[in-house]
């Protein structure tokens, strides 16, 4: 797709079967549709693998009042929420796990993993209570029941298990890859590991795990994760985008209904925004001065109006989980075994190979 972006400028369309598509190629036409355009590049076509969510669900939802609406409710409801808490008691687990080789099982099917959450859902409901909010499911009733009480039908009860199951759709994997990737830079580039235990070391000490306060005084770290998520394209082409009204885009028109595709991989690929791109180097996001340094083209939870509801969570969860792990253990490939190169494989995410790793305890 770079190569045909070298042919083709940054906006062309590719024939996909019975459809064209449109590509978006680089940071600048990515944010000019996604972000500049948004009302009108933010519809979402018909994806037949969700049909089973029947047209809900942040993820397949229409663009309009009612996404706006759950879209908003989901960002506050994450980003007041006890994350540190809940995502703690994960860290607990794997940490008990890799020092004692007990397993939490837990892990389910998604067929079960619906049954599960319906079971939640008739619970949550018999033992609701208007005056208090246990989490994201008395939260979600609370809204159904205030539009009962005459405000817009902008949640409903069908909206609910939808919901639900997209955000554990959307929220597992990406951030479970991402934790992988991270540990495969890491053991590929053990200067770095080394330098973000140091900072660890100093800042937060033995005796107490990272926090999310610690974030402020840990900038090589917070530069690493970075650096992960840029060279790790868990998503390297966006969900498919609708375009709501016909529009004249960097002088091309383009039909009510035509699905458009960012190519993420070529943001962050790009050579003008990323010198030596393929290198995997945490200062590129440090200053002189060893501060965290921004760069607008550092976008792997997009832009606009349908980028991603769960980036605080996300990035939350990927700073306590490997932090933790970071301080705990040093790790290190098996004896006799090659690590892997950083090669995925592509579906509609980017997955990481397997490997196997030994954790050796630091204190
Ligand atoms: C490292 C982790 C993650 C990455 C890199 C990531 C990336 C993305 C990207 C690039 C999109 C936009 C796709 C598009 O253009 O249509 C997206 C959408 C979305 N993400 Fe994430 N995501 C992550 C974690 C999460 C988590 C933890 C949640 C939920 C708690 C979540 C929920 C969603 C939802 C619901 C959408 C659809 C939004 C919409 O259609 O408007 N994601 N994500």
């Amino acid at each position: 797709m770079m190569e045909w972006a070298k042919k083709y400028g940054k906006v062309f369309s590719v024939r996909m079967g019975p459809e064209t598509v449109i590509l978006l190629q680089g940071y600048e036409a990515v944010r000019d549709a996604f972000s500049r355009k948004s009302a009108i590049f933010s519809g979402r076509p018909h994806v037949p693998t969700f049909d089973f969510m029947n047209d809900r669900g942040l993820l397949v939802l229409e663009y309009g009042s009612a996404f706006t609406a759950q879209k908003n409710f989901t960002m506050q409801y994450i980003a007041h929420a006890n994350n540190e808490k809940h995502v703690n008691g994960e860290v607990d687990a794997l940490l008990r796990y890799i020092r004692e080789q007990r397993v939490d099982e837990r892990k389910v099917a998604w067929g079960e993993f619906s049954d599960i959450l319906n079971e939640m859902l008739v619970e949550h409901k018999t033992t609701y209570r208007k005056d208090r909010t246990r989490g994201l499911i008395d939260a979600f009733v609370h809204k159904i029941t205030e539009k009962e009480n005459g405000g817009q039908n902008l949640f409903t009860e069908a909206d609910l298990l939808p919901s639900l199951l997209t955000l554990y759709f959307t929220g597992s994997d990406t951030v479970s890859l991402t934790l992988s990737w991270g540990m495969l830079f890491l053991l590929h580039h053990p200067a770095v590991c080394k330098r973000i235990q140091d900072e660890l070391d100093r800042e937060v000490g033995k005796s107490r795990r990272p926090t999310l306060v610690d974030r402020q005084n840990l900038p090589y770290t917070t530069a690493a994760l970075m650096e992960v998520q840029r060279l790790n394209f868990i998503a390297p082409i966006s969900g498919p985008h609708k375009v709501r009204r016909t529009v004249n885009f960097r002088g091309y028109t383009i039909p009510e209904g035509t699905t458009v595709l960012a190519n993420q991989w070529s943001i962050m690929m790009d050579e003008e925004k990323w010198p030596n791109p393929q290198q995997f180097d945490p200062s590129r996001f440090l200053d002189e001065f060893g501060n965290v340094k921004k760069n607008v083209a550092w976008i792997p939870f997009s832009v606009g109006k349908r980028s991603c509801p769960g980036e605080v969570l996300a990035r939350q969860e990927i700073f306590l989980m490997l932090t933790a792990l970071l301080q705990a253990f040093s790790f290190r490939s098996p004896d006799g075994e090659a690590l892997p190169e950083c090669v995925g494989k592509t579906g509609s995410l980017y997955v990481c190979p397997d490997f196997n790793v030994c954790a050796v305890p630091r204190f």
